[in-house]
């Protein structure tokens, strides 16, 4: 490849894990396979991470990729003596993964679920927990991603820098204020890098269409992308980058008028909203049936 992909990394300030923290993840999927390998990568040590995991063949994956890291197919088999748990398989499948989970008093309980509440998840693991949630997005698995974090105010400052600590091995963290605003997190950077994904496919699609090749329209608008990605993980903001780019009278400036007048921030402040409400449609789904 021809740039180094550790130029997308947001700039923020390391803290490296201690050691000596033990952390099961309940589910062995992507995102716990991209947190697991940030962590891996910041030096903690194999032997202190376990995987609940019931599937066979991703198991066998999760073994060859971590080499060290314990495995079992339920989360009651991985969590004795967790400082942390992190909860990661789908929304839907929470209520099943936490059945009769007894977990350590004190321990940290990271959801990474979409819509889950912390109101939900206190109703299946009771007291005496400290329950964080969090979203975080898929370039986490580059060490690029992006996470929003919420504690309700009695979690002590020690739980949230775990939970902080775990993400931050993914990319940067952001701490917010309310949890109803991690829906909106979701909306954004945690569905987010799909939409970047899907403009490039249109680029591509709209270039053929133009009378490139597909494989020169295709090289075309996924370098437009990480090129423009890697602009705008520098100083400058993007308005000002999307300026630069923007000769008055010129062909950008015909393109832009189109997107505006077509409605383009409107059908994404509206898709925001579709996701934000999934989200929550999500959360009391499992309330609902809990
Ligand atoms: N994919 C994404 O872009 C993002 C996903 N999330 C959230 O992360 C969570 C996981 O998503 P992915 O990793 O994409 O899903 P995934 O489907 O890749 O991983 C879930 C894993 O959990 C395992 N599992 C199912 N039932 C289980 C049980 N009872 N005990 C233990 N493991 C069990 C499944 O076999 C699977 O390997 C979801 O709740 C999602 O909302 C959060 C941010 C971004
Ligand atoms: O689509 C989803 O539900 C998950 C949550 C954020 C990204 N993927």
């Amino acid at each position: 490849m021809p740039y180094d992909t550790a130029q997308f990394k947001t700039t923020f300030e390391e803290t490296p894990l201690p050691m000596s923290e033990r952390i099961a993840f309940i589910g062995g999927g992507n995102m716990a396979a991209s947190l697991i390998g940030g962590l891996l990568k910041a030096g903690h040590s194999p032997a202190q991470i376990a995987v609940a995991e019931p599937l066979a063949e991703r198991s066998a994956w999760l073994q060859h990729e971590f080499p060290g890291v314990q495995l079992g197919t339920q989360a009651t088999a991985v969590v004795t003596g967790a400082r942390a748990v992190v909860l990661a398989v789908k929304p839907q499948q929470m209520r099943e993964a936490l059945a009769n989970l007894a977990l350590d008093a004190g321990c940290v309980v990271v959801s990474i679920a979409a819509g889950v509440t912390l109101a939900s998840l206190r109703r299946s693991l009771g007291g005496g927990v400290h329950l964080v949630r969090s979203m975080p997005n898929t370039p986490a698995l580059l060490g690029a991603g992006i996470s929003g974090l919420y504690a309700e105010p009695s979690v002590p400052a020690a739980a949230r820098a775990l939970a902080e600590r775990i993400l931050r091995a993914a990319g940067d963290c952001v701490w917010l204020e309310q949890e109803t605003q991690i829906d909106a997190v979701t909306a954004l950077s945690g569905s987010g890098p799909a939409y970047f994904f899907l403009l490039t496919e249109a680029l591509r699609e709209a270039g053929v269409q133009l009378g490139l090749a597909p494989e020169v329209a295709a090289r075309l608008a996924r370098q437009t992308f990480v090129g423009s990605a890697l602009m705008a993980a520098g100083e400058t903001d993007v308005q000002q980058l999307r300026a630069q780019v923007t000769s008055k009278g010129g062909t950008t400036q015909a393109a832009l008028e189109h997107l505006e007048q077509a409605g383009l921030r409107k059908l994404f402040a509206d898709a925001l909203r579709a996701a934000e409400a999934r989200s929550r449609e999500l959360g009391a789904l499992l309330s609902k049936e809990s």
